[in-house]
């Protein structure tokens, strides 16, 4: 039976991840509504890649618990995988197989019934067709980011998830980008949860942010309603001011100290 419906389409609760004696995650605790984007922010080494592995199940948590479209991933992910997709710049395809190779692949692996026709339609709306059968270890780097977002679409995900989805791209291509990932959630009432250092970008897509900081959630909000609770005029404000410790972040940290 699904146990979906009404809940958070992510749910984490305790979740810490600690490599030796590096505190990379938490612990932390949130939830992530559907048909929502929602942007997690943080400096180098914050912890937000290690937390969009651990919910992917790519990284086990060392504590904590994690639900997706209401199943436990670190018991049930199998039944959630084909739901789910992430599209990340540390994962390579492999270079010989051209991208129309690659994504026919992919589209196997998900279970898509007509890869054919879904690979067509991908390569139409994120514009691959000039470059669809050449080997992807021959892609600009913005090529290659393209190409890893129709990977990233090829089962019409419910959960998106994204790491740096606009790295490596020029801003014409990235702002077309954006405009894919916002109609792909409007039209199929999907939920994405992308990690971004751009943050005119974030500002213009999510609904909602979570800042991260050493590990921890230091603070979540609308980007309008953080900018005016940090009295700043952009979101690249707030995050210096939450990177630096300063101004309304100081007085989070001494509260939380
Ligand atoms: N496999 C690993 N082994 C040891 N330490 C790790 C490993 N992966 C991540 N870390 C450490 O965990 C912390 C969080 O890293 P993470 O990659 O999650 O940060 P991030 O917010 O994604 O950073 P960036 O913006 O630089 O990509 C860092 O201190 C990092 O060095």
């Amino acid at each position: 039976m699904d146990q979906s419906t009404d809940q958070p389409v992510i749910s984490v609760a305790g979740l810490a991840k600690s490599f030796d004696a590096v505190n990379a995650v938490g612990p932390i605790d949130f939830s992530i509504e559907k048909g929502t984007i929602v942007g997690l922010l943080g400096g180098n080494g914050a912890g937000k890649t290690t937390t969009i592995a651990m919910i992917l199940g790519l990284v086990l948590p060392t504590a904590g618990a994690i639900r997706v479209l209401g199943h436990d991933m670190l018991r049930d992910r199998h039944r959630v995988l084909h739901r789910i997709n992430f599209e990340s710049p540390y994962v390579d395809m492999p270079m010989r197989l051209t991208v129309r190779q690659n994504l026919t692949v992919f589209a196997g692996l998900y279970g898509v019934g007509d890869a054919r026709g879904r690979v067509a339609e991908l390569a139409e709306s994120l514009d691959l067709t000039d470059f669809l059968d050449r080997p992807s270890g021959k892609l600009s780097a913005g090529q290659k980011t393209r190409v890893s977002l129709a990977k990233a679409l090829i089962n019409r995900p419910e959960l998106l998830l994204l790491d740096e989805p606009t790295a490596s791209l020029d801003p014409d291509t990235a702002d077309w980008i954006r405009g894919n990932l916002d109609r792909y959630r409007r039209d199929r009432g999907a939920t994405i949860l992308l990690a971004s250092h751009n943050m005119p970008e974030v500002e213009r897509l999510c609904d909602d942010v979570i800042m991260m900081k050493g590990g921890r959630i230091v603070d979540r909000g609308a980007p309008k309603a953080l900018i005016s609770r940090y009295g700043r005029s952009n979101l690249e404000d707030v995050f210096l001011d939450v990177a630096r410790g300063r101004g309304h972040a100081a007085s989070l940290e001494e509260a939380s100290a």
